[in-house]
């Protein structure tokens, strides 16, 4: 199944507990083709598991997560299709970008030319021989997003990808991920930056303590909030603030 019709990113009825904490609780959404949607919610709601869940690295417990119709495990081509970005901290501390990047780009079996132009896209050209542990959180930010994009994807999933970027860097990113969808390319996205999300996402999906408690166009949602996501927001959790 990979027609036109199948949503890049699927995820149905998705459960995980943790011992006796519920960490996802029949979680649904989907992302389609050209589209980006943010995932929203107070800290430990869910949104980091969920994601993990869709890419193989945590096992789920109940429900289904796929991309373009197949679970991640049994995608042809995993590094060609998705993107990810999970954690800015996982880089090998001793090498370079410029070393980083071309090892992304051999196991996807692209071209290592791909990795110059990513890297200044990426504001890196100048640091890029540098090792990563010389880095600041927004380098290693910078590093990761750029990793994500090595083998051409489709989809991207990504966990507060603005986490530490300076305000170019943030606009890079916007740009970048606007390109992206207007490509044709899915992306899910979580932040808790929420007027970065109401400026990149089409719509939002808010969990709190692992349930969906509002969906939808960012648009149709905020109407009663004057067009503020902050404001439905924090209407929206103001009961599950308490983080767990
Ligand atoms: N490996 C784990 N072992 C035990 N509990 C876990 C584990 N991973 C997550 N949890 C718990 O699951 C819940 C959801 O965590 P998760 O990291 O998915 O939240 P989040 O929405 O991404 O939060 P944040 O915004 O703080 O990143 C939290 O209660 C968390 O403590």
């Amino acid at each position: 199944m990979n027609t036109h019709d199948t949503p890049a990113i699927a995820v149905h009825g998705l459960h995980k507990a943790y011992g006796h904490t519920v960490a996802v609780d029949e979680v649904s959404f989907t992302v389609a083709r050209g589209r980006v949607l943010g995932l929203l919610g107070p800290n430990g709601a869910g949104k980091t598991t969920s994601m993990r869940m869709l890419l193989g690295l945590a096992s789920i417990d109940r429900g289904q997560a796929s991309i373009h119709g197949r679970p991640y495990a049994q995608l042809a081509d995993p590094v060609g299709t998705v993107g990810a970005v999970l954690d800015a901290g996982g880089l090998h501390p001793g090498r370079t970008a410029r070393q980083h990047l071309r090892i992304a780009a051999a196991m996807a079996g692209v071209d290592a030319a791909r990795v110059d132009p990513l890297l200044d896209d990426a504001g890196l050209g100048q640091s890029a021989d540098r090792a990563i542990r010389t880095y600041s959180l927004g380098m290693r930010q910078r590093v990761a997003l750029a990793t994500a994009l090595v083998g051409d994807p489709s989809v991207l999933v990504l966990d507060e990808p603005a986490n530490g970027l300076d305000p170019a860097g943030t606009r890079w990113l916007r740009t970048m991920l606007r390109g992206f969808a207007a490509g044709g390319g899915a992306v899910l996205l979580s932040s808790h930056i929420l007027a970065e999300v109401a400026q990149v996402a089409d719509e939002v999906v808010v969990v709190a303590r692992g349930r969906v408690v509002g969906s939808g166009r960012v648009d149709d949602l905020t109407v009663h909030h004057g067009g503020d996501l902050e404001a439905y927001y924090l209407d929206l959790t103001a009961e599950n603030a308490e983080v767990r």
